[in-house]
């Protein structure tokens, strides 16, 4: 089985002469004794789309928290175009542009107003602040709903609304904690759509945080953290990639029965599956000659059987040896 330990995860590809739009050096941050972010060190390129993908307590919100210059992190160093998060926090606030999961407009007001409001505290007055509202609305597809107020809004256009809340002084790295929560399957599409002209018409650097895969599968690159550990770094295409073969699972009718012929496999076939409660799984190449293989092999043990292409959760359980979520998938629908 893979653990943490199997892989160094580092970045190779590090800019030399511009600084990175976010570079992590060494971050590390505890809250008393339990530490959330465990020496983190890559660098986020400029104008892409950047996912960090984690269950929950991985060090996200620790880690975004830190970036947008709300927390100072008890380790290493945060710099986001070349200026420390920690030591420079109001010249990072004038390169980011954040938006929060939880609703930060004032929803009596109109989409403008609360434009206005956002534009001022960065020192945005006058015919400028007025033409960069229309711009952002613009941009984000909502112009014609500048003097609505925010409640008369569905909750995707309220969440574009955020989107342009967080543009309004041309940031030039965007930082989403979130982005889908609570939106309809029609509303997430439109803002991945933004978020990917945001990079590619204004090259602007935009960083997610997700705990949702489909949702990181949009991403141009992902870290993917696990108890506050970096465990995998790269394109989702990539990380699949590096799985290799299909992923083949036996469900069995007990633990002792997975542990048994997870045993049996190895002992015949020289590989080490992995057990997940009563599951055995493995990668393998021609994965549909194998489960012919085995279940002719071992009669009687296996009850169910599944090829599958790799996917970002086989990417986390390889590389740390349990699954992304450990709690019953009911409880992972209703978080989504
Ligand atoms: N204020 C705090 N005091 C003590 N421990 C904390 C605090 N905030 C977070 N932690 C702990 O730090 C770890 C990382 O938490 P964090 O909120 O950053 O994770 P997360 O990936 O954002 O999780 P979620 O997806 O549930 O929001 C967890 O073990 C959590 O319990």
């Amino acid at each position: 089985m893979a653990t943490t330990t199997d892989y160094a995860v580092t970045d190779t590809n590090r800019a030399s002469s511009a600084p990175a739009p976010i570079a992590l050096n060494a971050l590390s941050h505890n809250y008393g004794s339990r530490l959330a972010l465990d020496h983190l060190t890559f660098d986020v390129r400029p104008a892409e789309i950047f996912g960090l993908l984690g269950p929950n307590g991985s060090g996200k919100t620790t880690l975004f928290r830190i970036l947008s210059t709300l927390m100072v992190p008890t380790g290493g160093k945060a710099h986001i175009q070349g200026f420390d998060a920690a030591r420079e926090p109001n010249k990072v606030r004038q390169q980011i542009g954040i938006v929060f999961q939880a609703r930060s407009l004032d929803i009596k007001l109109t989409v403008a107003e609360n434009l206005k409001h956002q534009g001022h505290l960065y020192g945005l007055t006058g015919a400028h602040l007025k033409r960069r509202i229309s711009e952002v609305l613009a941009r984000v597809g909502l112009l014609d709903r500048a003097k609505d107020s925010v409640e008369t809004l569905s909750g995707g256009m309220q969440r574009r609304v955020e989107l342009a809340k967080g543009l309004i002084h041309s940031p030039s790295v965007l930082l989403l904690d979130e982005p889908s929560t609570g939106l309809d399957p029609g509303a997430r599409r439109d803002v991945w759509q933004y978020l990917r002209m945001l990079r590619d018409e204004e090259g602007v650097t935009v960083l997610v945080t997700t705990h949702l895969m489909e949702e990181a599968e949009h991403c141009d690159r992902l870290a993917i953290l696990n108890e506050g550990k970096l465990v995998a770094l790269g394109s989702p295409f990539d990380l699949k990639s590096e799985i290799g073969g299909d992923v083949v699972t036996f469900e069995t009718a007990s633990e002792a029965d997975a542990e048994a012929l997870a045993q049996k496999i190895a002992n015949r076939f020289i590989i080490s599956p992995a057990v997940l409660g009563t599951t055995v799984r493995l990668e393998r190449e021609q994965g549909h000659r194998f489960v012919t293989d085995v279940v002719e092999a071992f009669p009687g043990i296996v009850e169910g059987v599944s090829v599958a292409k790799p996917s970002l959760e086989d990417v986390f359980i390889q590389r740390t040896g349990h699954r992304f979520w450990t709690e019953s998938p009911e409880d992972t629908r209703e978080r989504e």
